[in-house]
């Protein structure tokens, strides 16, 4: 089918475990983590150009319109790896709070993959577009699958696991932004005192055991971030206190999010956080589902 204009959901990631296993000769981490995407999605609308142009608006004027973005990057690297003629004007309506620890550029970027593939007719594969996602970002490949997944490597190895016990998941972002590289930065591997138990979360995603599910939540990026930013840890008391079951900071932060399977917790916790941070979100995991294609 040809398309002249494709709409693509671009949905969150959090991390069920983020384990930092060493620091590489090339700069980065090599890490083990569980990730799942949630019903928090930004909405990435591509529009065929037939004078070869690449451009880029977004909801939100703060975010880059240009190659620092994530999702233009992933356009001109589609263009040139495969010599397109033809370009696209892709509009990102940004719902995934920035800087936040969510992959909402990754999520942008990875739906500008799937999405160019069909606009473009270049029939590649999901796994041909991780490979080129993980040119523009360790998250994206994880991105372009989406659902449930045990990320290694720099997080670009992807194996991917079952749903989730199903619960709900309160999302509470202080207003910070927290920049990926200063944390890795400040992060001592040698000094790391609280690895998850990955196994544990492999094992609770694989038998949907919520309880086991909340158990095994770790993030050894979380003491670095706590200490850059002691927010964070009053709204993790505060989840705490209000009943979650599970609490966790995601990525390098600041999000931090609370897992819940009982309706009633949800807005009590919901209720507590608004009256201490603006941006508060109550998804659902997407579980083992790939994204979503929605024209
Ligand atoms: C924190 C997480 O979001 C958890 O999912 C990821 O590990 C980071 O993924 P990302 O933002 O896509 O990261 P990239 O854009 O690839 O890298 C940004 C910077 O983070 C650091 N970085 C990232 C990934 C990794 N495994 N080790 C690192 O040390 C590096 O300083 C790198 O220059
Ligand atoms: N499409 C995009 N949406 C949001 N930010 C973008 C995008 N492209 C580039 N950026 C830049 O990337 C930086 C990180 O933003 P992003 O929202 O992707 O962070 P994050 O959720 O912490 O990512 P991750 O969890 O993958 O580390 C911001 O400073 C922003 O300027």
């Amino acid at each position: 089918m040809n398309y002249v204009r494709i709409s693509v959901k671009a949905p969150a990631k959090i991390n069920l475990t983020l384990d930092v296993l060493a620091k590489r000769p090339d700069g980065y981490h090599e890490v083990e983590m569980v990730m799942t995407t949630v019903d928090l999605a930004d909405r990435v609308d591509m529009t065929l150009r037939e004078d070869g142009e690449i451009t880029l608006d977004c909801s939100a004027s703060f975010v880059p319109d240009d190659i620092r973005n994530h999702a233009y990057k992933a356009a001109t690297l589609m263009k040139e790896k495969f010599q397109v003629r033809q370009g696209v004007h892709l509009y990102i309506d940004k719902q995934i709070p920035v800087a936040a620890g969510l992959a909402g550029g990754s999520s942008d970027a990875a739906a500008t993959l799937r999405g160019l593939n069909q606009l473009w007719n270049l029939g590649l594969t999901r796994d041909e577009l991780a490979k080129i996602g993980a040119e523009i970002g360790s998250d994206v490949p994880f991105c372009v699958y989406g659902g449930t997944a045990l990320a290694t490597g720099r997080g670009e190895q992807i194996a991917h696991l079952g749903a989730p016990a199903p619960c709900w998941v309160i999302l509470a972002k202080p207003p910070i932004g927290v920049s990926t590289p200063d944390v890795y930065g400040n992060l001592r591997v040698a000094q790391i005192d609280n690895h998850p138990d990955t196994k544990q979360m492999l094992q609770a995603i694989a038998t949907q055991d919520f309880s086991l599910m909340c158990q095994s939540l770790g993030n050894v990026l979380e003491n670095v971030t706590l200490s850059l930013h002691p927010q964070v840890r009053q709204i993790k008391d505060l989840m705490v206190a209000s009943g979650a079951d599970g609490v966790l900071m995601s990525g390098s932060g600041p999000t931090v999010f609370a897992l819940v399977q009982k309706e009633a917790k949800v807005h009590r916790i919901y209720n507590a956080l608004r009256g201490f941070v603006k941006d508060v979100f109550v998804v659902r995991m997407l579980g083992a589902k790939e994204g979503e294609i929605l024209a």
